[in-house]
């Protein structure tokens, strides 16, 4: 009764503390991944990053520490029967060393190396099955009319079927163990017959030692397997240790670059000579990019596709840094230590804006629990949304739908719109849509950018419609990584007709 109350304590606290380590890992492997460099991220990848962290910490909880306090419990009950054998039959304790030990010692060795292959086989799949169902979805409306679903359902499937095959594998390796105890524990009691009537002739002692190593074998041998069964079973998950350490190098760490506090920016941005090319890549992708801004112009950008307008924005965002040149605020150079201050001045509107599937209010101010009403009000009329909000039933409260399905291109812009006046962006930068925006979106974006011209924000618009650049103050032509002219509005569209 007390033993088991006892055990049962012991349970219960190992369980408490492996949730607390798994809260643990999960939330330093989230840290650690939204702290990566923007294309450091994006070249790993989404499936990959949540298979490490979310799939890997509790694979890493169940594979290696839980196995750990199965080892170490089972090793004290081993030790206690073995020296309880050693003390009062030293000569069972021999014929226990010789077989046993190494039945257990090959056992393992023949299991390590294809545990952990099969562990590392395991990591390399699961990301891929995350990615072909998100992949399915997020394209069901150009794989259902490309007929492509069913490829992507047998993708599923091969992926599956290999993962299913896998997890067989380690099933089998961890049923091994016992069985060859089992088959040892046997062949030992031949050879102890066979050695007693062929060698000593010695039949009374037999019984004796043959009932002793039974009793012994039958003791140990739960634990014994329970111990094999438990290092095959660290050995393959033993990729978790790796991937938890992957990314720990300070390189990798830019978050924990100590802030400063604010930037201040009343007077102008300067682009001075910047240079870049993509982690990895020779080719520069902007070449010594010099212009300055005023607070509260409204600049345009236009070029060809790949001439590098993203990447000049992305530089400002600081998404990614410049490897020669400098962007100076007010003087001050845009650096690691600052960019958190940057970031709380500027807003981006993308392309496709990000939406989730919440309350449009949520998505605009981006989950805050208390939104300030006026602020929110201001956002949505200058955004050119109050109108739109104000026909719904549900008002702000309406859900989006998955990636705001419910909501027209037009609007969906115009959301990201209004959470960069929400958040009071003082410096706002947007990429256009392509030909993906029809005339009523583009009508609608292009009046929310008009009104916004009436405030000091300043803009940065990539356009694509030159249209969309009538209240730029300066429009700057890119080619090739390299600014090639300046235009206004009207020398844009008087040689264009
Ligand atoms: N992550 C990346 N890694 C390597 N090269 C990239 C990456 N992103 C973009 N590029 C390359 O950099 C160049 C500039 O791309 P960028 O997106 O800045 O052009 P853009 O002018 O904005 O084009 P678009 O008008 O088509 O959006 C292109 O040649 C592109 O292929």
């Amino acid at each position: 009764m007390a033993k088991n109350l006892f055990i049962s304590w012991i349970n219960y606290k190992q369980v408490r503390f492996t949730a607390k380590v798994a809260l643990k890992i999960i939330d330093s492997q989230y840290v650690k991944y939204i702290g990566l460099p923007f294309w450091k991220f994006q070249e790993i990848g989404t499936f990959e990053v949540v298979n490490e962290v979310l799939t890997v910490p509790n694979a890493y909880l169940n594979g290696i520490i839980r196995q750990v306090f199965v080892v170490l419990s089972e090793i004290i009950i081993v030790l206690i029967v073995v020296l309880g054998i050693l003390f009062y039959q030293p000569m069972l304790f021999v014929i226990l060393a010789v077989t046993l030990v190494p039945a257990t010692v090959i056992t393992y060795k023949v299991l390590r190396n294809r545990a952990q292959q099969l562990g590392h086989e395991r990591d390399l799949q699961a990301p891929k099955a995350y990615g072909i169902v998100s992949d399915t979805f997020a394209g069901y409306v150009e794989l259902k009319l490309a007929h492509k679903l069913q490829l992507f359902r047998q993708r599923i499937n091969t992926n599956q079927a290999l993962m299913q095959s896998l997890d067989a594998k380690a099933y089998v390796y961890g049923l091994l163990p016992v069985r060859i105890i089992e088959m040892v524990s046997i062949l030992a009691v031949i050879t102890i017959i066979l050695y007693a009537l062929l060698i000593t002739g010695d039949t009374a002692s037999l019984v004796t030692i043959v009932g002793l190593f039974a009793a012994a074998a039958y003791k140990l041998m739960p634990s014994v397997n329970r111990i094999l069964a438990s290092m095959v079973t660290m050995k393959q998950h033993l990729y978790t240790l790796e991937a938890l350490q992957a990314y720990e190098e300070s390189q990798w760490q830019e978050h924990k670059v100590k802030q400063v506090p604010a930037i201040s920016f009343h007077h102008q941005v300067e682009f001075n000579n910047l240079s870049f090319a993509f982690p990895g890549s020779d080719t520069p992708v902007l070449r010594g990019v010099s212009f300055t801004v005023r607070k509260g112009e409204k600049i345009g950008f236009i070029g060809s596709s790949g001439s590098g307008k993203t990447t000049l924005m992305n530089l400002l965002l600081r998404f990614y840094s410049q490897q020669t040149g400098e962007i100076l605020v007010d003087g001050v150079p845009l650096q690691l230590e600052n960019t958190e201050a940057w970031h709380r001045l500027v807003g981006y509107v993308k392309q496709d804006t990000f939406l989730m599937q919440a309350s449009l209010q949520d998505n605009i101010t981006l989950g805050e629990t208390n939104p300030d009403p006026q602020r929110l009000q201001y956002a949505l009329e200058q955004a050119s949304l109050a109108d739109f909000v104000s026909s719904l039933p549900e008002g702000l409260n309406t859900v989006s739908g998955e990636r705001g399905a419910r909501l027209s291109g037009g609007q969906r812009q115009r959301i990201g719109i209004a959470r960069a006046l929400y958040k009071q962006t003082q410096i706002l930068v947007m990429d256009e849509a392509t030909s993906a925006l029809d005339t009523q979106t583009e009508r609608e974006v292009s009046e929310a950018i008009n009104k916004l011209s009436a405030t000091d924000i300043t803009i940065f618009i990539i356009a694509h419609r030159i249209t969309t650049l009538r209240q730029c103050d300066r429009i700057y032509e890119l080619k090739d990584g390299r600014i090639v002219a300046v235009h206004t509005y009207d020398e844009l569209i008087a040689r264009h007709v």
